[in-house]
């Protein structure tokens, strides 16, 4: 649905030059939620700004629904936005204008007739979990239901794709859940593909199938979540399912395995303990319920060193066991 390739962008200033996106390629399928995951300065918000062509990167392509957006001249594109909704941190409400009016000024810029507005806005407000809020102003509202206007708002011209710029950043934890919770509803429901840039990995363990770790205006990593998960050394596996530092234990082996889809059912402690004749301790573990799938790190300790535990990683790997060994 979204097709980015090599972007490219370059801030020249007086004094120097900013590389924002070095070389930056992502597919996102259509229906799927991806996250975009990184520290301040990443480059994540012009990568999100390049998507729908509000930023014009150097080089490199982007494609929306088989459109090539960076072909397009300035006329085209204005039109071919209005099918990417997109919604800010701060909300970018008007504060002059009631929900209603919020959610209406996005039909009216495209030409909405007044009695087709009345009826859509209504339906868009019952989406969000707004109705009977139709004649608050934005400042009677709480930052969840704000949001909830800047969803409504940005769904208006029934886009088939919603980028959120750091949409839960500035909610409290509770609040940040429900608007997850929607996002999610919205992209079952109504098939919306949603790509969206957030600094907090919970919002990636929530909502999100595909994931990429955004680091100097690259991609360190991405893929999908169950790939991921299933990937030897992933960075984005470790941090889904994060252990603190390893102990360091002489003579001993200690590991850390990664489960998740089938491996997560299997008596995986029973199995290396019957196999290979070892006394299995664990030494820590997560397990978390992902949007994509449930999924565990376990910290093991085997009595030995690694190297005379050799068959007993091997097993682990060639049973499709990301297995790392820590010590
Ligand atoms: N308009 C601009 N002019 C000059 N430099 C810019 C501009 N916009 C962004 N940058 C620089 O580009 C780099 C990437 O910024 P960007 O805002 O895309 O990162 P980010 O990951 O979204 O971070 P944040 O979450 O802090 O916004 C940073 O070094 C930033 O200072």
């Amino acid at each position: 649905m979204i097709s980015i390739k090599d972007l490219r962008k370059v801030y020249r200033g007086r004094h120097r030059e900013v590389t924002a996106l070095d070389g930056v390629s992502l597919d996102v399928a259509e229906g799927e939620i991806y996250g975009v995951l990184g520290r301040s300065g990443a480059g994540k918000s012009t990568l999100l700004r390049c998507v729908n062509l509000l930023e014009r990167p150097d080089s490199g392509t982007v494609t929306v629904g088989g459109v090539d957006l960076t072909a397009l001249p300035e006329r085209r594109l204005r039109t071919e936005r209005r099918r990417i909704g997109m919604i800010h941190q701060h909300f970018a409400l008007l504060s002059s204008r009631t929900v209603a009016g919020n959610v209406s000024f996005a039909l009216e810029v495209t030409g909405v007739p007044r009695a087709t507005r009345a009826r859509r806005v209504a339906e868009l407000l019952e989406l969000v979990g707004l109705e009977g809020r139709a004649n608050a102003y934005p400042a009677q509202l709480s930052g969840g239901q704000k949001q909830r206007v800047g969803i409504a708002r940005a769904l208006a011209a029934d886009p088939a794709v919603l980028l959120s710029d750091e949409a839960t950043s500035a909610l409290d934890p509770e609040t940040t859940d429900s608007i997850l919770a929607l996002l999610a509803d919205l992209n079952r429901r109504l098939g919306l593909t949603i790509l969206l840039i957030t600094h907090e990995m919970d919002v990636v363990k929530r909502i999100c199938h595909s994931a990429a770790i955004m680091r100097d205006g690259r991609f360190a990593e991405s893929g999908r979540i169950a790939d991921v998960l299933a990937r030897p050394g992933s960075e984005l596996a470790a941090e889904l399912l994060r252990l603190g530092p390893a102990p360091d234990l002489p003579g001993q082996t200690v590991l850390d395995v990664t489960v998740s889809g089938d491996t997560a059912e299997r008596p995986l402690i029973a199995e290396l303990a019957r196999r290979f004749e070892v006394d299995v301790r664990i030494l820590g573990g997560t397990v978390e319920q992902l949007a994509a799938t449930r999924a565990g790190r376990l910290r093991l300790l085997l009595p030995g060193t690694p190297a005379d535990n050799t068959p007993a990683l091997t097993w682990l790997r060639d049973s499709g066991i990301p297995t790392e060994v820590r010590a």
